[in-house]
């Protein structure tokens, strides 16, 4: 079980374009990741999901907060000790070409890993080569076939099913998918979600997915857990379906309504419009972070911030003081149905 409480990040601009301004990426973001569980972060560019699956990975220091893994708590371990736990969570990148060594065949890209795993488990060098094989077999690969070949001759739904096997030398208790179908062809994107799937059932691996695809995060299971993130900040958190049904938070109803294949999904409302130009963030900062964006907004939105609150009708949690079930058009989503009302 990973757990967040608090989780922030600031990005320290110095000098540059940006004129020496911190970027905060994470602002209070707590999380759980369930045993064998489901878990999909979906945001916007820049909402602070790659950070967030980094942290969550080790491979990225927060500012404060505390990840806590199997009641043990990071925050208060040296960077040495830390390694062991979060050896347990692996990350998925997004570009499976750049994730593998060109000049390794897929056998030398899993040796390194499995040597160390066979050394920290007591095992002998050969079960090495047995291992290889077996995991290749169960993300769907002809280890024959695979085995030999260099990164460029594999097409890129093997290479990430690869970068999967990769990820399981280390017996891990979570994957975590940063966007990790979204640089193969989409006629393969499938068969990698059944994979994570599959994985999930069969071997009890948890599933952090990071995805700016709604449509995505549906598929990992009927049982996961969806945060909507806003400007690093949750704005709603619930089961996948019920917030995919029934969102309460405008963002992630405006989100929803820009995914055609949900259509039809919502429930009917009166639908507004959400402007989704960039932001001046200065403006926004001291209120609730998508006052400017939002239709709803009230003097209160504007000058508080709200804060995840506890489970509403619906069941999710959101940050809003004017929560309703409604559907809302995003300007340049390919229907202006004019703001009223
Ligand atoms: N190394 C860095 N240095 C400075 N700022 C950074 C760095 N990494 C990310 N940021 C900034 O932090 C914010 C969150 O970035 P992050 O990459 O986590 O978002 P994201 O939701 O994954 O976006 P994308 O989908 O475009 O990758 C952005 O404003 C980004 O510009």
């Amino acid at each position: 079980m990973i757990v967040g409480t608090g989780v922030t990040k600031t990005y320290k601009q110095r000098g540059g374009v940006l004129g020496g301004r911190d970027v905060p990426a994470l602002r209070g973001v707590d999380f759980a990741v369930p045993k064998g569980g489901a878990v999909s972060f979906i945001g916007e560019s820049g909402c602070g999901k790659t950070t967030l699956g980094r942290i969550i990975a080790g491979l990225e220091t927060y500012d404060s907060g505390d990840i806590v893994i199997d009641g043990v708590s990071m925050s208060g371990l040296s960077h040495r000790r830390r390694q062991p736990y979060f050896r347990r969570i692996q990350l998925i990148h997004q570009d499976p070409y750049s994730a593998l060594n060109p000049t390794r065949t897929v056998h030398q890209t899993l040796q390194a890993p499995l040597a160390l795993r066979a050394r920290q488990t007591d095992r002998s060098r050969s079960w090495t080569d047995e291992r290889a094989e077996e995991l290749l077999s169960l993300v769907g690969l002809d280890p024959g076939y695979v085995l030999p070949r260099y990164p460029h001759q594999l097409s890129g739904g093997m290479r990430q099913r690869v970068v999967i096997a990769r990820a399981l030398t280390m017996d891990p208790e979570v994957l975590v998918a940063d966007e990790a179908v979204s640089m193969i062809d989409v006629s393969l994107r499938l068969g990698i979600l059944s994979l994570l799937k599959d994985l999930r059932l069969r071997l009890g691996v948890g599933v952090l997915f990071i995805t700016h695809d709604i449509a995505t995060a549906r598929y990992i299971g009927d049982d996961s857990e969806l945060y909507v993130l806003y400007r690093g900040q949750v704005v709603e958190r619930g089961n996948t379906e019920t917030v995919i049904a029934d969102p309460v938070h405008p963002y992630t109803q405006s989100l929803l309504s820009a995914i055609p294949v949900l259509h039809g999904l919502e429930r009917p409302g009166p639908e507004r419009v959400v402007p989704t130009e960039a932001l001046d963030e200065a403006q926004a900062d001291g209120g609730c972070l998508f006052a400017r964006r939002c239709p709803f907004a009230t003097e209160r939105c504007v000058s508080e911030m709200p804060v995840l609150g506890r489970p509403g009708e619906g069941g999710q949690r959101h940050a809003c003081f004017h929560p309703q079930r409604r559907s809302v058009i995003p300007v340049g989503a390919g229907r202006h149905a004019g703001a009223g009302g």
